[in-house]
């Protein structure tokens, strides 16, 4: 196996009192999709950027090409998509891919990737009169136009329009497929759950679990329906095969885990016929890549 793009051991960052980043460790396998999950806060934007070369770490190790962060030569070979701006507010969204293009070797045509994003028509808008989403995706162009071996995104499909996201999505597809290695961080589970091969969810400056979605989301299916909230699941367990489990979150939505199948379904249908409870979008569905990071981080807002 290829030595991995990203590599970060024991990673530490405090900013004045608070560790912001706590011994996290994981590797971004070369040419694969690694997103970065974690709630507002867990050390996500800190992590890339440190592995970008932006901030220094106060302890552990990142490899990234396997260079320290600092090395010149990665700036050539690494595309990096900030979460914010970067961007002087009077240029023209052609005229700055024009200039960033100036800067590498052989970069792709600015005309032709302005195109494939959606930006030809606004190659003459000033930056600050473009909207968000526009933004980003001239952000995304100015961090793909050199070509380059690694990208970092962080939250790249933020504030983008439905369609934007979706054009989004193909571009790093393809890049996947070019064998371009990403590193990115999102807030959408269906975006990680679609694009990676290797997801990282971080909590509090910690890596909270780590895996293919698959292997994160598991084999096991549940039983979801949503019916009038402070059901007696104690009852309805008595009545379920012994290992089954039940919950209910948040209010009025259930979830019965186990052996779920004809019996099992029988077995909750009869016993809510029973007590007179009506369900409704009753359904048998894999846990999701949401249903796992909200129980590995909570619900609580930070
Ligand atoms: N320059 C800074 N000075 C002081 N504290 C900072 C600085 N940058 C980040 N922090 C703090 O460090 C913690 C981690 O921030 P970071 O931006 O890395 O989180 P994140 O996971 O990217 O969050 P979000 O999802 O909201 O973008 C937060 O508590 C934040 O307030």
């Amino acid at each position: 196996m290829s030595s991995p793009a990203v590599e970060v051991v024991d990673l530490v960052k405090r900013y004045g009192r608070l560790t912001a980043v706590d011994g996290l460790s994981f590797a971004a396998e070369s040419g694969a999709v690694t997103a970065i999950l974690g709630p507002n806060g867990a050390g996500k934007t800190t992590t890339i950027e440190i592995c970008e070369g932006f901030r220094q770490a106060d302890g552990g190790t990142v490899r990234v090409l396997g260079l320290p962060p600092s090395r010149r030569e990665l700036r050539a070979r690494v595309g990096i998509m900030p979460q914010t701006g970067g961007v002087p507010p009077a240029m023209r969204c052609g005229e700055w891919l024009r200039l960033v293009a100036r800067f590498h070797a052989h970069p792709l045509d600015p005309g032709a990737l302005l195109e494939r994003l959606g930006l030809a028509a606004h190659a003459r808008t000033p930056y600050r009169r473009l909207s968000g989403g526009q933004q980003q995706r001239l952000s995304l162009a100015a961090a793909l136009i050199g070509r380059p071996e690694l990208v970092f995104l962080d939250e790249p499909t933020a504030g983008m329009d439905p369609q934007a996201r979706r054009s989004c999505w193909d571009l790093i597809g393809e890049l996947r497929a070019a064998g371009v290695s990403v590193v990115l961080t999102t807030h959408f589970m269906d975006e990680a759950e679609k694009l990676a091969d290797h997801v990282v969810i971080i909590d509090r400056g910690r890596v909270v679990a780590e895996g293919t979605p698959a292997e994160l989301t598991g084999a096991e299916r549940q039983l979801r329906f949503r019916a009038r909230p402070g059901l007696n699941l104690d009852e309805l367990l008595k009545a379920l095969p012994a290992g089954s489990a039940a919950k209910e979150s948040p209010a009025g939505h259930y979830i019965i885990e186990g052996d779920v199948g004809p019996e099992l379904l029988a077995t909750v249908t009869a016993w809510c016929a029973a007590e007179g409870v009506t369900t409704e979008d009753l359904s048998i569905e894999r846990r999701t890549l949401e249903d796992v990071f909200l129980e590995l981080t909570g619900r609580e807002l930070r």
